[in-house]
């Protein structure tokens, strides 16, 4: 077989294919985290007792499903970041494993692979620049209070949402992330997104729903917008309307912690600029696969198989476990399930 250059994960991930893959456990509802020590046990569900969050912000976390840290990330790091983008879409760098996405509205143009046609690149975890990322302290000393001390980084991505060409393709409609996970418990799952610059509704913000990483993963399917549609941006159908919005207007270096089942989205870039944010899903290794088989998760666990077979060139030997199995990577404590 020819072995993309993925590299030893993927490698080590056929290896055992064949063999008795881990036991795994049935989607279960979410149950909250025992935390003996806590001074309110009953009070806390969605963080970890720990010495970093103030009462206050463990309390907003709880409540809201998101906690905005401003000024976390260097000048520096996000110019080092922004810079290893350039050599990428230059293709002066070629990290393996990655995944370049163009906006479905530019995807036709074609130019040669620049900054100004990619929307987004995905999967970073072998470029040693980008993931630094994933590896800063000032970051996992906050995705610790959620994940615990065993912290597996699962998908990095570089978004840079390009200004809009009047059909509306960069948004990003409202979603759940954990739609993407066939792991659990979500609450040991937290999201780290760094605005690379400062972000408002002109170029498109992140919009939350507060509050509804109470609630259950829901169904996704694409949306049905007139101006077509960017591969895998599914959203939520029934979301309430009238359910309040919060629009982050964030500085660069400002980070914003979130939740797998808080419902976000982010609107049209109506500048002429590319909105950069870098982000990391961050779980604890102690989490476990769950089959999505019969869940509403099927969906894009067929396509995200589909697409690695494509990239891959062989049919049949993954699924959707497999694929985030050999992308995920351990920063911090111990590999354990996951
Ligand atoms: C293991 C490897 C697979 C990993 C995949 C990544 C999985 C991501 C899941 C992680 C989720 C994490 C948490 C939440 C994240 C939420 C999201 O961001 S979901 C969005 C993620 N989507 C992607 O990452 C898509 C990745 N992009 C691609 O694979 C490619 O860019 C592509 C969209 C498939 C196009 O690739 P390519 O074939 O190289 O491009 P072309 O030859 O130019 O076009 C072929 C064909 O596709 C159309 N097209 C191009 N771009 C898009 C687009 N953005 N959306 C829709 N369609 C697109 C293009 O028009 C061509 O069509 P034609 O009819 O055949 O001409
Ligand atoms: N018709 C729609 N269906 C599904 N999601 C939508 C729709 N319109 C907007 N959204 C999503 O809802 C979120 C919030 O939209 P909202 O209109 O409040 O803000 P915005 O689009 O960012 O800002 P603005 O309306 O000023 O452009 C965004 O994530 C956007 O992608
Ligand atoms: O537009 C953004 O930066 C957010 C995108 C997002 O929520 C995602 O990729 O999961
Ligand atoms: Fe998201
Ligand atoms: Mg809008």
């Amino acid at each position: 077989m020819n072995l993309p250059r993925a590299g030893a994960r993927l490698q080590i991930l056929l290896g055992h294919l064949g063999q008795p893959s881990a036991p795994a456990i049935v989607a279960q509802p979410v149950s909250g985290l025992a935390s003996p020590a806590s001074f309110h046990p009953e009070q806390f569900q969605y963080t970890l007792d720990n010495n970093v969050l103030s009462l206050e912000q463990r309390k907003f976390y709880e409540e809201n499903g998101f906690l905005v840290i401003k000024n976390l990330v260097s000048d520096d790091d996000i110019q080092r970041f922004r810079a290893e983008f350039e050599r990428i879409c230059r293709e002066e760098v070629k990290p393996p494993g990655i995944v370049i996405m163009r906006d479905v509205a530019l995807a036709k143009q074609d130019y040669m692979l620049s900054d100004r046609i990619v929307s987004k690149i995905q999967d970073f975890q072998e470029d040693e620049e980008l993931f630094r990322y994933c590896l800063l302290p000032e970051i996992l000393k906050y995705v610790e209070c959620f994940t615990g001390p065993n912290i597996m980084a699962l998908h990095g991505m570089l978004i840079n949402k390009p200004p809009d060409v009047g059909k509306k393709t960069s948004r990003h409609p409202l979603h759940q992330d954990l739609h993407y996970f066939p792991f659990r418990p979500s609450n040991l799952i937290v999201c780290a997104w760094t605005a690379m610059e400062h972000i408002d509704r002109n170029n498109g913000c992140l919009v939350v729903l507060p509050g509804t990483h109470k609630g259950t993963l829901k169904p996704h399917a694409y949306p049905k917008w007139e101006g077509g549609v960017n591969k895998m941006y599914h959203g939520i159908q029934d979301y309430d309307p009238n359910s309040p919005r919060v629009h982050l207007v964030m500085e660069k270096g400002d980070t914003v912690f979130f939740h797998p089942l808080l419902i976000h989205g982010s609107g049209r870039n109506r500048t002429q600029g590319f909105r950069k944010a870098i982000s990391c899903h961050f779980g604890s290794s102690d989490c476990q696969f769950i089959d999505v088989s019969g869940t509403s998760q099927e969906n894009i666990a067929k396509e995200v198989v589909e697409m690695a077979e494509k990239k891959y060139g062989f049919q049949g030997v993954m699924d959707f476990k497999d694929t985030w199995m050999f992308r995920s990577r351990l920063v911090k404590g111990e590999r354990i399930n996951i």
